[in-house]
């Protein structure tokens, strides 16, 4: 099987500062790939590169077979790389269902897109993705109204909307209740069956109860990948991370 995604000695300075340092990673289809590991190790800085936010200063990012290292942002999102950020960016004012109608046609202004009348596909293709969401009972809501966690996951939505193809996502469940956690665990893996995934998460519970496979990074390189179980068990990865979070329980 050929990797989604693939980050060749992916390096980024920052005014001298080396944020990542030769990261190799590789994820591959249906895969959620859990990025871990201390504040500043660089797990931001490589979703960055990933989605054209921050340019590499060497190494490559492959996106199938296509060399994405160099390509605007924009170009990377037709491809089918999706990026959702820490902080929800939705319209507060617009109902969840023209929030999704603006996602789904993103290349026209707003105005424009609340007047066109959405062809039977697209209209659909809403319902889906609301369905999958959970917020289809709410599609007539103002989003301001919605909890944090139905937030996120209209964003998460808003993402969807476009069939990407690996999706990467940044401290999902921050500020989640304890039911919305667990939704979005669920969530996440249904998203695998047609999108591998991409998440920057500190929290280990969550991390432990819906990861396979876990990378753990450190001072802008790659400690360690395996299991949870298998990390768990590496001494360095105790003595840089998890050794420090369980006593910050
Ligand atoms: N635009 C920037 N300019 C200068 N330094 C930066 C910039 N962005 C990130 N950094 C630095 O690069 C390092 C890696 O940051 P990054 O946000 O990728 O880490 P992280 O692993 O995501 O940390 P956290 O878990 O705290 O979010 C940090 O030392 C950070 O201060």
């Amino acid at each position: 099987m050929k990797p989604v995604l693939m980050c060749r000695e992916v390096s980024v300075d920052f005014d001298g500062f080396h944020a990542l340092q030769g990261v190799n990673l590789e994820v591959y289809p249906h895969e959620v790939r859990f990025l871990i590991g201390p504040n500043g190790a660089g797990k931001t800085t490589l979703l960055d590169v990933i989605c054209g936010k921050t340019r590499a200063c060497r190494g490559k990012v492959l996106f199938y077979s296509h060399d994405i290292t160099k390509m605007p942002e924009h170009k990377i999102v037709r491809l089918g790389v999706a990026r959702k950020f820490q902080s929800p960016s939705i319209f507060h004012q617009l109902t969840v269902w023209e929030n999704m109608e603006l996602a789904l046609k993103q290349d026209r202004g707003l105005f424009a897109v609340l007047r066109a009348k959405l062809s039977r596909e697209d209209r659909d293709t809403i319902i889906a993705v609301l369905q999958r969401i959970q917020l289809f009972d709410y599609a007539e809501q103002k989003a301001g109204s919605l909890s944090h966690g139905q937030k996120q996951w209209l964003e998460i939505g808003m993402q969807l909307i476009q069939f990407p193809q690996l999706l990467l996502l940044d401290e999902p469940i921050a500020g989640m209740s304890e039911a919305e956690r667990e939704r979005t665990g669920e969530l996440i893996h249904e998203i695998a069956r047609n999108c591998a995934v991409v998440i920057v998460e500190h929290d280990m519970d969550f991390v432990r109860r819906f990861s396979k496979q876990v990378t753990v990074m450190h001072e802008g390189k790659v400690l360690c990948e395996g299991t949870m179980e298998d990390i768990q068990k590496n001494e360095k990865v105790v003595e840089v991370y998890l050794g420090r979070e369980e006593k910050a329980c």
